[in-house]
């Protein structure tokens, strides 16, 4: 792949749903190596970006590409290298959290599966949860979980909605890390948060979502403004970390 082609590309992406468009003619690049963020408020349209990047669901008009495919999470080469950390907890009740792992570890074929998923815990700091079942973590601990299932499979691409959810600061920071390293490992991230601070920590580029349309597209520092605790989107939204 030459080196600035985009590893994902949406072009002209609008969404309706029962006649109501709640995306308008967005066009994103997101390049290897590269962390997009995108803001909004409720409502505005991000988990539906997320969800069609991901090719979980259709754009009404315009066209995603992963790699120079047409992005569809039913092909396997998409499915493959494309990792999804949704904004909903979804578990099995009666799998273990090591087991919950080594589900995806297996279905993605990766080698020397436990030392990965012993490496995977640590880092998520489950290791002393491993036998727990899902009911028996905290919602933090939970989250954690989603975090891991996308960590201990391949990926080119890590689409996270959300991740912030439930994590207290010190799991947030370890959050800022995780996706620093991605990109330092060439991954590319795309990261829908409700958290600017996150964003200004972690992102290449910024982008604004309001009612379904880019408001705003540049780096933090040109997009974000404020201080840690108040932290504003030009344009004069105000939106912190919570
Ligand atoms: N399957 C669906 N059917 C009908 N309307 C939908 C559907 N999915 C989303 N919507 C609508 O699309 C709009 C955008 O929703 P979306 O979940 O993308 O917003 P969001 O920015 O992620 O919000 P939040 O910050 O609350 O998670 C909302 O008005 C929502 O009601």
């Amino acid at each position: 792949m030459p080196e600035d082609a985009p590893l994902l590309r949406l072009t002209g992406v609008s969404r309706t749903y029962a006649r109501r468009e709640v995306l308008h003619r967005i066009d994103l690049d997101l390049s290897a190596g590269e962390c997009v963020a995108l803001l909004g408020h409720n409502g505005s349209g991000k988990s539906t970006l997320l969800r069609i990047a991901a090719g979980r669901d259709t754009p009404t008009t315009g066209t995603v590409t992963f790699d120079g495919l047409p992005m569809d999470e039913n092909d396997p080469r998409v499915r493959a290298r494309v990792a999804v950390v949704g904004d909903t907890a979804a578990c099995y009740p009666d799998l273990t959290v090591r087991e919950h792992l080594q589900l995806v570890a297996v279905a993605h074929g990766v080698d020397e599966a436990e030392d990965w998923i012993d490496h995977v815990l640590a880092d998520r700091l489950l290791s002393e949860h491993a036998r727990s079942l899902p009911a028996a973590l905290s919602s933090g601990q939970l989250q954690s979980l989603l975090l891991a299932t996308a960590l201990v499979r391949p990926r080119d691409l890590l689409l996270l909605d959300e991740p912030e959810q439930r994590l207290d600061p010190d799991a947030r920071r370890r959050l800022a890390e995780l996706i620093a390293a991605e990109t330092e490992g060439g991954v590319g991230v795309l990261l829908v948060t409700h958290h600017a601070e996150l964003a200004r920590s972690v992102a290449d580029r910024v982008l604004v979502l309001r009612d379904g349309a880019l408001i705003a597209d540049g780096t933090p520092d040109e997009v974000l403004t404020g201080g840690a605790d108040g932290v504003t989107w030009l344009g004069g939204d105000a939106e912190g970390g919570r």
